[in-house]
């Protein structure tokens, strides 16, 4: 019996006689067919249904390679082409990241408005209300421009972007934005503003030929400054929020870029952008919400009751500023990852250049919305805010020919307009 039960046991098995083998020999085939198949069940157990958890690495890849093969085929690489193509054979080729961003919306539409081909892509995060992008999107979908939903940071996708379109421009807008919130999630500031730049321009730079790049810097570099108005010119190196800090550490990697790999770069300076269709998170646009709700509005002042002013910026002159951006730049000068010569480098400041108090905001979203505020005016918190903005634009004036031509009262009576019909006759919920 013991020989039975251990029938491996080398040896032992030649001490049997003929019959008594025979038996053996059939019963050895069963177990090991018998065990074989435990040993295969096993296998595909393990492989095909095991939970996440046991294997993260093995089912972050699963998980990419499911999201990559919905981006691929032949109607995702159409739609692609087709929303890229330009209505001339002059007309550019711009990938949009972000969108379905606030200023993305706009840049994208007013491109394909004119003529060229835009393709957008958005990762459509929950920073603010989701649906608002999404109504961004059916918007410009209308007008022909496709979004892609992913990451500036997927790899496998920015590659088969880049193989389906030869794009000649890349606006860079797709960020984590917001002053403020960087010190609640700061790495997601790393994430987008660094990881996903340089994500970005590894590609342009790998690209075929390589793209000319227009990209979203930001005023709050310009930081601690005191000295009015902020130049490019001036310094930049004291950043008060992770945010900015991230903003500039764009524009240094942007110098690396261009010396390197001859990337024709431009960055430009918002200031306080506003508008239709706008960031919900910022202040013009949630005081809307909330005097409309008889809500208090937290007025912030500087050190002994210093104003708090911005050089508010309507939408529409950022676009035009952006276009010019792009018409302005000059090629890349390198191939294959090859820097040829020098290529453009070039920031500027897209502001209004006239700063307004933000308790003079409220004053006129008060006249436009018929409702007076119930203002809670303290002391400014000290979480990256900077106590004013005032841009200096003769250099966009002179090389983007840009001159903004909406001052703040006009603006907000337009982004009021799209409010009301938006949120209240639209029935939309804001949150
Ligand atoms: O120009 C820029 O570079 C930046 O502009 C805005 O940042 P910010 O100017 O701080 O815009 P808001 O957050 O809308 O604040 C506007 C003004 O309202 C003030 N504020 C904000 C919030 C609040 O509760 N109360 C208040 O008085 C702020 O101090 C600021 O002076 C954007 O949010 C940034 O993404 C952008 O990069």
């Amino acid at each position: 019996m013991k020989h039975i039960d251990s029938p491996s046991t080398p040896g032992k098995f030649k001490m049997e006689k003929a019959p008594y083998n025979r038996l053996r020999l059939q019963s050895s085939i069963a177990k090991l067919t018998f065990w074989s198949l435990v040993f295969v069940g096993m296998i595909f157990v393990f492989f095909y249904r095991s939970p996440s958890s046991l294997n993260p690495v093995s089912s972050d890849l699963s998980r990419r390679s499911l999201r990559t093969s919905s981006y691929s085929g032949p109607n995702f690489e159409k739609k692609v082409r087709q929303s890229a193509k330009p209505r001339s054979r002059h007309g550019m080729s711009v990938l949009v990241t972000g969108a379905a961003g606030f200023v993305g919306t706009h840049v994208s539409a007013s491109l394909k408005r004119r003529g060229d081909g835009v393709l957008g892509l958005d990762n459509f995060n929950s920073y603010y209300d989701p649906s608002l992008k999404r109504a961004r999107q059916t918007l410009l979908e209308r007008s022909g421009v496709y979004i892609v939903e992913g990451d500036i940071n997927d790899g496998e996708l920015l590659a088969k972007l880049f193989d389906i379109v030869p794009f000649t421009h890349v606006m860079h807008l797709a960020a984590q934005a917001g002053v403020r919130f960087a010190m609640e999630n700061p790495s997601s500031y790393v994430h987008s503003n660094i990881a996903g730049l340089v994500s970005v321009l590894e590609f342009c730079k790998n690209a075929n030929p390589q793209p000319a790049i227009v990209w979203a810097s930001s005023s709050s570099v310009y930081g601690l400054n005191t000295k009015v108005p902020f130049s490019e010119r001036d310094r930049t190196d004291q950043p008060a929020s992770l945010y900015a800090a991230t903003k500039k550490a764009g524009e240094e990697i942007a110098h690396t870029y261009n010396h390197i790999y001859g990337l024709s770069l431009t960055g430009l300076r918002f200031f306080t952008v506003y508008g239709p269709w706008g960031r919900p998170d910022m202040a013009y646009f949630f005081f809307t919400r909330d005097i409309l709700k008889g809500k208090s509005i937290p007025i912030f002042e500087a050190v002994n009751h210093g104003t708090v002013a911005r050089d508010f910026t309507f939408i529409e002159d950022i676009v035009m500023g952006s276009l010019a951006a792009l018409d302005t730049a000059e090629k890349s000068t390198g191939s294959g990852g090859k820097k040829k010569g020098p290529a453009q480098l070039r920031v500027y400041n897209l502001g209004n250049t006239s700063p307004v108090p933000v308790g003079d905001l409220v004053s006129i979203l008060e006249k436009l919305l018929k409702v007076k505020a119930k203002r809670l005016v303290m002391k400014m918190p000290r979480n990256g805010d900077v106590p004013f903005t005032h841009a200096n634009i003769s250099l966009a004036e002179r090389e983007l020919g840009y001159k903004p031509t909406t001052d703040l009262h006009t603006g907000l009576k337009k982004f009021v307009q799209w409010y009301l019909s938006y949120y209240v006759d639209g029935k939309k919920s804001t949150q």
